[in-house]
């Protein structure tokens, strides 16, 4: 069973429609990455999960129960982070979690917060008001609400917009202990590649509602008929010329040699083979191949009509 099914679901408001008849599925125990750019669709996804709006056609289900007919029980095993959580500034940190404690009916309420508290590093700030939190502290604190239920899906709308560098990679560490913890499942959405590149086990790249691509970071990267850059340094100058025919033979580019350096672009099938079969035939100093990062999978996937990748 996935955690998070969404099975041919359309959302407009008004004119404008903002997911088109998207389908994908979330691993239970996953860290799942929503990419794409403004306006993609991504948080109304998230509304539609959580059962805040209802979708215009096809449906979602978590755990395996339909959103639209989910009782309090299953909606209870989903944490959200809002996009923009915001909460009432003269209240402190303990009291906005003991109000959520109390919205979610839990029993030994106290035990609990104290216990996301010290997930999201808020203790010392717990008695603090709200009002002067500041920007990163707010989201740990939007983290904490998002927790205190004990979910089994962790909904995270840009966790980590507006933070700075320190913020972001707290809320890493964060992210990163609840996702080792046994069974929870996380989706959240970035426009940040290099976060979802470090975070998650697989991703979706939405544009304008649609599905553009799909599957594990590793297989979007492999799969993207892009190249890979090598960069060969041989022993000496003089074998640069005796490798050029190896590297055409390879379907590689010679993008540009500075002294007995050469750095190559070729498709990613050929790079192994091409360092290999170098190796046997002349000294190499050395090599690296660099894989493409998600940057290019993305722009790729925003340039070519919708399409899966399994
Ligand atoms: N309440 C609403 N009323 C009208 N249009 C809306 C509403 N909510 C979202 N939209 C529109 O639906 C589309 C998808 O918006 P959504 O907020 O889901 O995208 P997003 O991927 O989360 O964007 P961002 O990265 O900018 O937060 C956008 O065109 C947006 O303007």
């Amino acid at each position: 069973m996935h955690a998070i099914e969404v099975n041919e679901v359309t959302k407009t408001y008004g004119d404008v429609t903002a997911l088109d008849s998207l389908s994908l599925a979330v691993e239970k125990g996953s860290t799942f990455g929503l990419l794409g750019t403004n306006g993609a669709g991504k948080s109304t996804l998230f509304k539609l999960l959580v059962g805040h709006i209802d979708p215009d056609a096809g449906s979602l289900a978590v755990s395996g129960t339909d959103v639209a007919t989910a009782g309090a029980a299953i909606r209870r095993e989903v944490g959200y982070l809002p996009e923009h959580a915001g909460f009432p500034p003269a209240l402190t940190g303990r009291e906005v979690l003991a109000f959520t404690a109390r919205m979610h009916d839990l029993t030994a309420p106290n035990e609990r917060i104290t216990n996301v508290l010290s997930v999201v590093g808020l203790e010392d700030a717990a008695d603090r008001r709200v009002g002067g939190y500041s920007n990163g502290m707010t989201r740990r604190l939007g983290l904490a609400t998002a927790l205190l239920s004990q979910p089994k899906i962790l909904l995270l709308d840009e966790p980590t917009a507006g933070l700075d560098p320190r913020g972001v990679s707290m809320f890493h560490r964060t992210v990163r202990h609840l996702a080792d913890s046994e069974d929870l499942t996380v989706v959240l959405s970035s426009h940040v590649l290099s976060e979802a590149e470090s975070l998650c086990d697989s991703v979706a790249i939405l544009h304008e509602g649609c599905l553009q691509a799909e599957g594990s970071v590793a297989a979007l990267k492999r799969q993207s008929d892009t190249v890979v850059d090598v960069h060969i340094r041989l022993r000496t100058p003089d074998d640069v010329d005796d490798v050029r025919e190896t590297i055409s033979a390879h379907d590689g580019d010679v993008s540009s040699v500075t002294g007995s350096s050469l750095a190559v672009k070729c498709p990613p099938s050929m790079a192994i083979d091409l360092v290999s079969t170098l190796d046997n035939t002349v000294e190499l100093d050395g090599y690296e191949i660099r894989e493409p990062g998600l940057e290019r999978v993305f722009e790729r996937a925003l340039t070519k009509p919708a399409r899966m990748y399994e």
